[in-house]
């Protein structure tokens, strides 16, 4: 029996997540969801409706969740770490606001929070801080007593998130054909979001130029580049290119667009390319859609071998680096000193997002945060 690891102040975890559909029936209250509000247009969410539709109405996502769940939970049983986990999402059930509710039922009084995205970005942070807030509010004219909830810091730069991946894309390597193995280029994917959230992304210092959400995926690429290239004995060219793009057109949006790339890296007479999504934390819809069929569309067109490399899902490695990241702001609320892992050279990330962080869209509060 390990001894038992001190998570004081906390008494829960709580997964947050995007959520999907999990049949056909679901996936225009979904996508409703999703957009409320975002002035998406009709045109585009017929098409992700689409997306869904030819997976029977079914986003991987729930059940990559539930997969890293079992995984956590594992992990801290195995190290006698006593922390219960709960799982709420933003834009489909279980709801973040049912789960909170149950958590506070259940006498949870300080709850930490891992969303499952690993930058800072509007998308991926602060609306998540907001939802937390919405929540909390909820619960609040319930007349409730409500929790104290923290957020984990941006894991994009810790071994357990990073380590997973290079042995991703060493797998990928492994199954381009042999002759175009050792010329295979490297893609980095993430999300594409409008360069006006991507300039203000993170804290104000890093504001301009993409914001910390541009360069904290370029530490991370250049991490995993570099650790390919130590593996391989093979110095490869790289990019960080974009996906999933939505919104008006007239809106720019981070840029090239991955078949896009795809098709520059034909014409300059690349043999291969690995795309590397290390924008995402699972294999959900806009990996296996946007990558896996639309993207291994184009090469096939172009007759570009391709290899994707896969997400860091329910690694075993990551849900140990949960517990690390736990332990450490366990102690920091404790006062006492630790020591942060991370690679590249951002450093560790902050624990509180600051003022200003990731501005919002519109005044609205934020939980889990100084604004
Ligand atoms: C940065 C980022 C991440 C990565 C970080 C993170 O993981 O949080 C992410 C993840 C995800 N995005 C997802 C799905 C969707 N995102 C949409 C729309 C949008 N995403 C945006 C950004 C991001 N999104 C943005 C700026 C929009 C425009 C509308 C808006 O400003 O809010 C839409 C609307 C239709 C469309 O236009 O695509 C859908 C259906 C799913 C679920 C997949 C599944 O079901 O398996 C996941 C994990
Ligand atoms: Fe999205």
């Amino acid at each position: 029996m390990a001894d038992q690891l001190d998570p004081t102040p906390y008494d829960a975890l709580l997964l947050l997540s995007f959520g999907g559909p999990e049949g056909p029936d679901d996936v225009v209250p979904f996508l409703e969801n999703v957009t409320a509000g975002r002035g998406i247009p009709r045109e585009r969410l017929k098409e992700v409706g689409r997306h869904y539709y030819l997976f029977g109405g079914v986003s991987p996502i729930n059940a990559q969740n539930r997969e890293l769940l079992q995984a956590l939970r594992k992990d801290f049983a195995e190290h006698g770490l006593d922390l219960p986990v709960y799982w709420g999402n933003r834009n489909w059930a279980p709801y973040l606001t049912d789960t909170l509710r149950t958590m506070v039922d259940d006498g949870h009084r300080r709850v930490l929070v891992l969303a499952t995205s690993a930058y800072a970005s509007y998308s991926g942070c602060r609306q998540y801080r907001e939802n937390l807030a919405d929540a909390l509010a909820t619960l609040a004219a319930e007349g409730r007593e409500l929790p104290r909830v923290d957020k984990l810091r941006h894991y994009f730069n810790h071994p357990g998130f990073v380590r997973p991946m290079i042995d991703a894309v060493l797998r990928a390597l492994a199954e381009l054909p042999e002759d175009v193995r050792s010329g295979a280029h490297l893609a980095f994917t993430t999300h594409s979001i409008p360069t006006a959230a991507a300039d203000t992304s993170g804290p104000v210092e890093a504001h301009g130029d993409g914001g910390a959400y541009v360069a904290e995926h370029l530490d991370t690429a250049r991490v995993i580049a570099d650790a390919v290239r130590e593996a391989t004995g093979v110095e490869r060219p790289w990019r960080l290119v974009y996906q999933s793009r939505s919104g008006a057109p007239h809106i720019p949006w981070l840029e090239p667009d991955v078949c896009d790339h795809l098709e520059a890296e034909h014409a300059a007479g690349a043999p291969a390319v690995v795309m590397v999504p290390i924008g995402f934390v699972s294999d959900h819809m806009e990996v296996k859609y946007d990558l896996d069929t639309e993207a291994a569309a184009k090469a096939a067109e172009l007759g570009l071998p391709v290899a994707r490399a896969a997400t860091v899902g329910a690694d075993p490695r990551f849900a140990a680096a949960v517990r690390e990241l736990v332990l450490e702001r366990s102690a920091v609320e404790r006062g006492e000193s630790v020591q942060r892992c991370a690679l590249g050279e951002l450093g560790p990330s902050h624990d509180v997002c600051p003022i200003g962080c990731c501005p919002a869209r519109g005044p609205r509060p934020a939980a889990a945060g100084l604004d």
